[in-house]
């Protein structure tokens, strides 16, 4: 790509993010290679690469695909004459990944994907949630005799499982220097069969693969369906299981809840360690974020934080600790350009979208089980027809709670209430209504049923 080109998709970027955002973000980067499907940008500061990366990276990568260029991977790179990095030596030792910039990235010495030089071990945050997966990956970090093959760790989106399989390989190639390390998503390994098929080198793409010490593979969802893909993954896996070799998966659900996944795979799948990372809870995102602000502290010194934010931040973001990450690298973004304090108010001005779509949705399932559960009445009661004080009540308040706290319509709550009609509904929310300011006892329910359901 030249410089021309890229001239032209700055003015599709302008478009795209506003003057402002172009003004503060892409206006001080400066595109200087296209090479193998590898795009480098030269960045002012880490604190910018970081920040383009994580918030624009996807839509510039798009953007140049889509104007014909073969790009698989932006990078970002301080310009050498305005600020100092540390150097990383040729070798894999493991104080260079340590301390490796955040936004560098090293290939691995077989031809495996890039890793990231954030996801250590050191920078994994450890709560309740995760604790049986990350136990499960030091232990296969420790490169000693295999133990379980496969290990498969599986979670929802943004819950670490990159970050974990980075941290693995890193830690093996410090530790046992000596064994073949691959890593690669299942997107990768698709196109490299597909390559070699076009290409004609089975041979070798079977070779390579059979002779790694560690297979790693990320995202094994994305071979669902495709099946020859899967039949060649399925030999590549009995071949090293074969011969003793660790072999590590991640996915984004269980072995057994993959649609499309062959039946021979899900059970080989299964052999070894299936562990899941739950989705995080208040404690290990507070955890996550103490730790950010403490990275972000040697950064910006004279930067401060308002007691109570990161409680906030923690309380009202979504589980996906990618956009709990996001947030407050904007939130440091803001604050340092304009020299303020983070403030709650300057936290919810801020970052107003972020808090507004990751506001919890309560399920009206949720609150019928949650409101029968304090009435100590059965779910079929609360659905069901019968009309006694002891079932009616509680279906009222649970009527009205679907009223308040979703944003479902009447005749839709009444059909989840045993088909009732929208007119009942309506008659059930007015009557808590009143009971609300009558009864204490009632008003109280209301309160706690209502903190319950909002945590
Ligand atoms: N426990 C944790 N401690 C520190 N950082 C974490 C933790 N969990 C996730 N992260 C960070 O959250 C971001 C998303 O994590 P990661 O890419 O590993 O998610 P994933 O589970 O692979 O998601 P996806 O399904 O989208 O690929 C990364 O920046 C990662 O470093």
């Amino acid at each position: 790509m030249t410089q021309e080109q890229w001239g032209a998709l700055r003015q599709e970027l302008l478009k795209t993010v506003g003057q402002n955002n172009f003004k503060t973000w892409i206006d001080p980067i400066e595109f200087s290679e296209l090479d193998s499907g590898v795009a480098t940008f030269h960045v002012p500061t880490n604190f910018v690469g970081n920040y383009v990366s994580q918030n624009y990276g996807d839509l510039i990568l798009h953007q140049m695909t889509r104007s014909g260029h073969d790009v698989q991977r932006i990078s970002f790179e301080v310009a050498a004459n305005t600020a100092s990095r540390p150097t990383l030596p040729s070798t894999g030792a493991p104080v260079a990944v340590a301390n490796s910039t955040p936004t560098e990235t090293r290939e691995l010495a077989m031809t495996g994907a890039p890793l990231d030089g954030r996801f250590t071990f050191e920078s994994f945050v450890v709560g309740k949630p995760n604790e049986l997966a990350n136990a499960a990956a030091r232990r296969v970090a420790e490169g000693g005799p295999v133990t379980f093959n496969p290990l498969f760790l599986y979670g929802g989106v943004g819950l670490g499982k990159t970050h974990l399989m980075h941290a693995i390989a890193w830690e093996l190639q410090s530790r046992r220097p000596d064994l073949n390390v691959l890593y690669l998503s299942a997107e990768q390994f698709m196109y490299r069969f597909v390559q070699a098929l076009r290409d004609r080198k089975m041979m070798d793409f079977k070779e390579l693969f059979r002779s790694v010490d560690v297979l790693m593979v990320d995202d094994v969802q994305f071979i669902a369906g495709k099946d020859s893909t899967q039949e060649e993954f399925f030999h590549t896996f009995n071949a090293l299981v074969d011969q003793n070799k660790q072999i590590i998966i991640s996915a984004d659900r269980a072995p057994g809840e993959i649609k499309d996944l062959e039946d021979r795979i899900k059970s080989r799948l299964q052999c070894g360690l299936v562990v899941d990372l739950h989705p995080t809870d208040y404690e290990l995102r507070l955890g996550i974020l103490q730790t950010k602000v403490d990275s972000y502290r040697a950064q910006y010194p004279d930067l401060q934080l308002a007691d109570g934010v990161l409680e906030f931040l923690a309380h009202r973001i979504s589980t996906n600790v990618r956009v709990l990450e996001g947030a407050l690298t904007r939130l440091f973004a803001f604050a340092s350009l304009v020299g303020r304090e983070i403030t709650m108010e300057l936290t919810q001005d801020c970052l107003s979208d972020v808090l507004r779509a990751s506001e919890r949705k309560i399920s009206v399932e949720e609150i019928q089980r949650k409101v029968a559960e304090h009435y100590n009445i059965r779910l079929s009661d609360m659905i069901g027809p019968k009309r006694v004080r002891t079932f009616a009540r509680p279906r009222q308040i649970a009527m009205y709670l679907c009223k308040q706290l979703t944003s479902r319509s009447l005749p839709e709550i009444g059909r989840r209430f045993g088909g009732r009609d929208h007119t009942t509904v309506m008659h059930g929310v007015k009557r808590v209504e009143e009971l609300r300011t009558a009864d204490a006892q009632i008003s109280d329910d209301l309160e706690l049923l209502r903190r319950a359901l909002e945590a």
